[in-house]
């Protein structure tokens, strides 16, 4: 297709106005190329004769050539766009009159003014479309010069509006015809449409007839939820395969659609599938009627949500059990919290009771008449209540944390100590546990006592905590060794006394016996004391009878006893040599020379004292080594040598020497 040329300078393609829409229309009209029509062939007729004119033509301007839809006076179907007048006269508003083509400079050159006919007259009235379009004109040629009178161009417009007014005809019922066939061809679309959504629709979509209940139509998706085949279907009635539970409903709401109480209803129900199981699906149904509102046919859709049921009854399932394990674990919980809450009562209780008792222990501890002392496995002190303060004069603050051997034991007995601790800490064994002991002990100012002590040793989270409680009884300690000394000792002169005698007799016969030394038994017995008494009172009888003792200790040797035996009577035992009669014998005599010795009687410090002498007759019984006599006759022996000797005189010893033959 080749660019419009332009027939004239000044008039350009380009320069028109909407070329392609003119053309669009121009076509779309179809009278290009169409058989003569009636209707426009009586308008060139007249127009021919209306001016006088030889040619008259309804000429219609195409892209390149300008083509006669009725023509008067030639053979010419058609000629080229770029010579003709018409185009000149389409492009201007008002009819293009030409009176003299060869006087016209536009013109003058023109083939057809030129050559053939030669042309002089023109006369172009543009048709018009509704739109404006200028599709081309009526048209009427001459080859004479000529002016047309105002009559004949007025006349001459009626006729091209007859023209124009047939071509908007056209016109409109060609966009009547372009607007049917659009809306053919959209319904035709729709149509498609829809019934690819009914075929393949992922939903069911069914048809059934509102008068019968029978399935008339139905999808694939319908058929592959309920499993019956079109044909199936169709010799079915919804009812048939309704789930007998859910036809009552369904049959009343249906009810409601057909009187129009309601436009459509949507419920979930269950269809009794095929082969014998039962779906859950979602209907939608509304019913549609013919133009006088008889119910023709229900249209349902149909959603399958037996996934979604078989789910939601598991997720109910599931709930259910979740909160079973819930209130299980939620009553196990209270439980639990329950016994916890009365442990932790039960806990708080003892713990109380154990800090009372704590209290009333360290209380206890505290102000016990006993010393209690606390030390750690390494002898340090840990505890020290206020007797301990008392008795050992170590405030608590002092001692606590120092050793203890360095506070309370004597220096010879603290490594003692500390090897015993030790021994303990390596072997758990110690002899000083849990027994009741009298001990040495030693207080700050260096003084000693003696304590009553027990410990005990407490394993406390593997820390080990030995407990001492102690108190001291040296008072009772001196009291009781005043007892056991004057149960043994003559108050009078502090000598022995029976009592120690008759300890001290089979005492002597076993160190007789173990070293094989004989030992000898001295009865003494005072000569003359009764007088002393008489004469110068009793209490000068018990000054004698001091010195007598006096004298006798002194006059015997360190392990030879003293014994007062009764009133006058004096036991001396000489021992640790083997003693003979005589040796015996020779001590007696130089006891009785002491004892003769005159002692002086102090009666007032300003008077001279009172002289007094006393005698003494002795008896002795000596006990060889190998002998085994009862003590008792030992005694006797002596006492019984001793009332010889007084027989024999004051002042003898029994038995002498020649009755012994010593
Ligand atoms: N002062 C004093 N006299 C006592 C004590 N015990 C006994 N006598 C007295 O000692 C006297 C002892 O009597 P005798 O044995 O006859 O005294 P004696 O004069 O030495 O006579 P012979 O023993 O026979 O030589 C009695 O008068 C007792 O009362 C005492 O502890 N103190």
């Amino acid at each position: 297709m080749t660019a419009p040329t332009p027939s004239h300078p000044g008039i350009h393609s380009s320069a028109r106005p909407d070329e392609a829409g003119r053309l669009a229309l121009l076509h779309a009209l179809q009278l290009l190329d169409s058989a003569p029509e009636p209707v426009f062939d009586r308008v060139t007729r007249l127009a021919s004769r209306l001016l006088g004119a030889p040619i008259a033509l309804f000429s219609l301007v195409d892209r390149d050539r300008q083509w006669f839809k009725s023509r008067v006076g030639t053979e010419l179907a058609e000629t080229p766009r770029n010579i003709s007048f018409c185009t000149h006269a389409i492009a201007q508003r008002e009819p293009l009159v030409i009176n003299d083509a060869q006087h016209d400079p536009r013109f003058a050159d023109n083939p057809l003014v030129r050559e053939g006919l030669k042309f002089r007259f023109y006369i172009g009235v543009p048709i018009r479309s509704q739109e404006g379009h200028a599709i081309g004109t009526l048209c009427a040629l001459d080859t004479r010069p000529r002016e047309l009178t105002p009559d004949e161009l007025a006349a001459f417009e009626d006729l091209a509006g007859i023209v124009a007014d047939e071509v908007r005809r056209r016109e409109q019922l060609g966009r009547a015809r372009a607007h049917l066939q659009e809306a053919d061809a959209a319904m035709r679309g729709t149509e498609a449409r829809l019934f690819s959504i009914f075929k393949l629709a992922s939903f069911g979509i069914a048809l059934i007839d509102a008068n019968t209940g029978n399935w008339l139509t139905v999808n694939a998706a319908a058929c592959a939820i309920l499993g019956y085949s079109e044909e199936e279907f169709r010799r079915l009635t919804f009812r048939q395969i309704t789930h007998p539970d859910d036809v009552a409903d369904d049959l009343a709401l249906v009810r409601d659609l057909v009187a129009g109480r309601i436009t459509q209803f949507e419920r979930q129900k269950r269809y009794i599938r095929r082969d014998g199981s039962t779906v859950w699906v979602h209907t939608n149904v509304s019913l549609k009627s013919d133009e006088t509102g008889r119910p023709e046919y229900f249209i349902v859709a149909v959603i399958d949500i037996q996934a979604r049921k078989t789910a939601e009854h598991d997720l109910a399932a599931l709930h259910a059990q979740l909160e079973a394990r819930v209130e299980d674990r939620t009553r196990e919980l209270v439980e639990a919290n329950h016994h916890l809450t009365e442990a932790i009562g039960r806990q708080q209780q003892a713990e109380a009771a154990l800090r009372a008792r704590e209290a009333e222990l360290s209380s206890i501890l505290e102000n016990a008449n006993d010393v209690y002392i606390g030390i750690d496995a390494h002898g340090h002190v840990t505890a020290w209540n206020r007797q301990a303060e008392r008795t050992f004069g170590w405030t608590a603050q002092e001692a606590a944390g120092r050793a203890l051997d360095e506070l309370i034991i004597p220096i010879g007995l603290r490594e003692q100590h500390r090897r015993g601790m030790a021994r303990y800490r390596a072997s758990g064994q110690a002899t000083v546990l849990g027994k009741r002991l009298e001990l040495p002990a030693v207080r700050r100012d260096g003084s000693a006592l003696t304590v009553e002590i027990r410990i005990h040793a407490t394993e406390i989270d593997g820390q080990l905590t030995f407990s001492a409680f102690l108190h001291d009884i040296s008072a009772r300690k001196l009291a009781e060794a005043q007892r056991e000394h004057d149960i043994r000792h003559d108050p009078l002169t502090g000598l022995l006394n029976r009592r120690a005698l008759e300890e001290l007799l089979p005492q002597a016969q076993a160190r007789s016996q173990r070293h094989g030394l004989a030992f000898a038994v001295l009865f003494i017995d005072l000569d003359g004391f009764k007088a002393v008494n008489d004469r110068h009172g009793h209490d000068a009888g018990d000054a004698l009878l001091v010195e007598v003792g006096r004298r006798l200790r002194a006059s015997v040797r360190q392990n030879d006893s003293v014994v007062r035996l009764a009133g006058d009577e004096f036991i001396v035992v000489l021992e640790g040599q083997a003693y003979t009669m005589a040796q015996a014998r020779t001590v007696a005599a130089k006891l009785i020379a002491e004892l003769a010795r005159p002692v002086a009687l102090a009666k007032d410090a300003a008077d001279d004292p009172d002289m007094v002498q006393v005698g003494a007759s002795i008896g002795i019984a000596l006990h060889a080594a190998a002998d085994t006599p009862a003590p008792g006759d030992l005694l006797r022996e002596a006492d019984r040598q001793m009332y010889l000797a007084k027989e024999a005189g004051r002042g003898s010893i029994r038995p002498a020497g020649a009755e012994t033959g010593d």
